[in-house]
This record gives C-alpha cells, structure tokens and sequence, in this order.
C-alpha cells in the first residue's frame, strides 16, 4: 500500500539524550491519522521533523511518495501545519494575518481568507488584532491558517488546546468535514484519549519515544472482547479457585483487589459460586466489555485516563 505520509526507523537524540526511536508510521490518504501519547512522548519531536522543522539523527520521512529533504519545497507546499503553539502578528487583525499567508505561500483564491475564518468561526473577530485574541480563538486562527490553502495533509500538535468541550466538538465536525468534502488528510496529536477515539480513523500510540502500536479503529472494534470484573478481598486465593478448580487460564489480576476474566462461555453466577464454595469473599462482580481506553491500558501499563 502506498500512504501520503510514511516514516522508517526515526530516530532523535539531542545531547545525548533519546527523544525518539524508531519511529514507523503509515499515514493514508483521506484518512484522520490519531497520534496519541502522554506529555512527553515524544509527539512534537516527531511532527517537527515531519514538517522539516527538526532534522531526524536517523531514519526517513516520505511525503506523497517522496523522501522529505532539506529542499522539498514543493512537497511542503501540499501540507498546512500547527506545531506546538501558532504565533501571529500580533499588531495585526486575525483576517490580515491569513492574507499575508496566502501571499507568503503564493495561493490567490478569492474568498479563501474569509471562508476559514468562517470555518473556524472568527469572523466576528476578523479585523480585531490577533494579539487580543483568548488561547482558544488564536488555536482557531492556527487552524484556519493551516487549512486555509487547501493542503492535501494537515499536520496538527494538539489542535484542540485552549478550547472548551463546545469548541472541542465543533472543531472535531470540522476536520471530518474537510476529510470528507475536500479530501484533506489529518493527523492529530493528542494527549487525551477520548479525543482520539472520537475522531481517528487510525491511531498511533507513542510512548516514551517509541511506537507502542498503530491500529484502526475498525480493528480495534473488532477485537473488543467482553470480560468479567471481579473484586475480592484475597486476589491469590481467588486466582487459585479459578486456574485450579474452575480449569480457567484467560485472567489477569489487575491490581490488589481486582481480577479480570476474559474466558469465554463462563457465567458470573458460575464464578461467584466456586468462589463462595472455597471461602474467597467477593466484594462486586459485573460483566463488562472492552473500551479504548482498556485496550490501550494493556498496551501500556502507564497510560492512563489522560492519554
Ligand atoms: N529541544 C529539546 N532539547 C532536549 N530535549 C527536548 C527538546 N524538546 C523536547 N525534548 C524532550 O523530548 C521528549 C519528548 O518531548 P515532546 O515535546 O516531543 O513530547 P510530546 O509528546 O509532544 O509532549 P506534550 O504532549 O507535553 O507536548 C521530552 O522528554 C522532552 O523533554
């Protein structure tokens, strides 16, 4: 398969220090890529050396089918882009500071600056100067310029920084929007989990400058499994009750308390039943099915609820 962004084995080290390794990513065309990971991950590192901003240490980034040099220009052209926070002219109104883009990147299309700044709901505040804008109003106007020529990619760090959930919303319709009728393709980093899951068509989890695992959506759906949770008060002992006496092996203690059993065909009442027969107390016991935010906890351990 050929993908409109694709790296191989990136790699960053500062000082001595790894920022990433081995970084592989396959981006598809039309597709809202989730780049998902805590504080930290390393998820800028590797948006800035997608964009050419960061130069890699090792490792290659292909954009539209082309390595990515010093030189690539033209290739640049195609992509619109917000890495960490978008800064403007301050002196000058949101509207000009869209203008003096599109003449910077030679696109002339009447009509353009005004249609974002509509998409992304500043027209009101067009000619007020983007020094005065709030945080969420001026990551608007970092979207609306990063989509404001019609880029074939859209590269986006944390686009939803500094906007309410109202916000969060409107601007998640949007990029399914310009997936959808202008066949734009996005990636998004995130550090929040049910942003991702909101939107992405495929997600990337990186963690501690490595890539833990890229999935789509539609694959995770399909090996969401159900699970039984249990909480007792002796873990071991119960463990025991159910390797030994109920001849299950598809469990996993979950913390002190907590004991998760993916064996199918094996009833709560069936459980709580051999359990109480061999003295284990249980304290709850419920039938649940797999969410995101548990298939990415098993990936990783230390991602929680933020990421
Ligand atoms: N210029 C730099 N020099 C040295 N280390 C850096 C530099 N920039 C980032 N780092 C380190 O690289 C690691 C990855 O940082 P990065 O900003 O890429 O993570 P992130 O996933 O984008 O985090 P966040 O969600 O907080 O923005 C961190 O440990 C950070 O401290």
């Amino acid at each position: 398969m050929s993908y409109i962004l694709q790296t191989s084995h990136l790699s960053k080290t500062i000082d001595g220090k790894q920022l990433v390794t081995d970084v592989n990513i396959h981006v598809k065309k039309g597709e809202v890529y989730g780049f998902l990971g805590p504080n930290g991950a390393g998820k800028t590192t590797v948006m800035k050396m997608l964009t050419n901003l960061w130069k890699p240490t090792s490792g290659t980034v292909a954009l539209f089918g082309k390595a990515l040099e010093k030189t690539s220009y033209e290739v640049l052209k195609r992509m619109g882009s917000i890495i960490e926070f978008p800064t403007f002219y301050d002196h000058m109104s949101g509207k000009d500071n869209l203008q003096l883009h599109c003449e910077y990147m030679g696109y002339y299309n009447k009509g353009s600056v005004e249609e974002a700044l509509q998409m992304l709901g500043l027209s009101d505040a067009a000619d007020k100067p983007a020094g005065s804008y709030s945080l969420g109003m001026k990551q608007r106007l970092g979207i609306a310029r990063a989509i404001l020529c019609k880029p074939e990619l859209v590269i986006l760090d944390e686009p939803t920084n500094g906007l309410d959930p109202a916000g969060m919303k409107q601007i998640r319709d949007l990029f399914r929007m310009l997936c959808t009728e202008y066949g734009m393709t996005l990636m998004i980093s995130s550090h929040l989990l049910p942003e991702i899951e909101s939107i992405a068509d495929t997600v990337g989890v990186i963690h501690h400058g490595k890539m833990m695992k890229e999935i789509s959506m539609k694959e995770i759906a399909e090996t969401n499994t159900a699970y039984i949770e249990l909480a007792v008060e002796d873990t071991k002992k119960a463990a025991y009750v159910l390797a030994e006496k109920m001849q299950l092996s598809n469990f996993k203690i979950v913390n002190d308390s907590g004991i998760r059993i993916y064996e199918q065909g094996v009833t709560t009442q069936k459980i709580s039943r051999e359990l109480m027969a061999n003295d284990v107390e249980i304290a709850s016991i419920s039938q649940h099915t797999e969410t995101l935010e548990d298939y990415f906890l098993k990936i990783t351990s230390e991602v929680g609820k933020s990421c």
